[in-house]
């Protein structure tokens, strides 16, 4: 089976949210140092690069990251053409078959420069959270940082999307993939505490 990383790399002066920790690798612990080993240390935001958010990120007694069902990171996913979209609704996705699928991807290709973070990203109207639950959706992602607009205050999309029971993936690379079905795996570490989490994901094709 093919495997195709849709996890953006992480590296020192990758753009980050504004305003967000910077990402900071380092060797802190030289092998000269330590006589055996070179050791590194690492900084970041949990929204930095490809990432899952809790529901606490949004909601002070949402759930931590090590609560989260790892069932929903893994299995058939189906990548969405939502290219051209300044928004994505309802009427985006009404005439699509999402017949047993839990897990979706809305591929925008709106993120075209990834050295630099976006200014405008194509969004996702609250109104879906009730919609694509009703369709047995439980994942979304998205390829850009947010699925609501970068300026948003009140996180319209996050809490529509959570009080419906659908988990949130953001920021995968989906410039290589075609739309179609595929399997994901978007594991997100096991912090303790977490509000997000950085993931590597993939998409395994069932082509060849
Ligand atoms: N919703 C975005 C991140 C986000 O909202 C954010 C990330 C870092 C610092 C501030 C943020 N929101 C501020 O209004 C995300 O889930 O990645
Ligand atoms: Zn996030
Ligand atoms: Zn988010």
């Amino acid at each position: 089976m093919k495997i195709i990383d849709i996890s953006r790399r992480l590296e020192n002066g990758m753009p980050v949210w504004p305003g967000d920790t910077p990402f900071h690798y380092e060797v802190s612990w030289t092998k000269a140092e330590s006589g055996s080993a070179n050791v590194g240390s690492l900084s970041m935001s949990t929204h930095t690069g490809t990432h899952v958010d809790a529901p606490f990120h949004f909601d002070d007694n949402g759930k931590r990251i090590i609560e989260l069902d790892l069932d929903l990171y893994i299995g058939p996913v189906r990548v969405l053409d939502m290219t051209g979209k300044e928004a994505i609704g309802t009427k985006d996705l009404e005439h699509l078959d999402l017949e047993g699928f839990k897990r979706v991807l809305f591929r925008t290709l709106s993120w075209q420069n990834s050295a630099e973070f976006p200014e405008k990203i194509p969004h996702l109207e609250a109104a879906l959270g009730p919609f694509l639950a009703e369709k047995g959706i439980r994942l979304i992602g998205v390829d850009v940082p947010s699925v609501d607009p970068i300026d948003s205050k009140d996180l319209d999309a996050h809490h529509s999307l959570n009080n419906n029971g659908i988990h949130i993936l953001e920021s995968v690379q989906l410039d290589e993939v075609e739309p179609g079905d595929y399997e994901l795996i978007a594991l997100p570490l096991p912090l303790a505490e977490g509000d997000g989490s950085p993931v590597r994901a993939i998409l395994r094709s069932y082509q060849k």
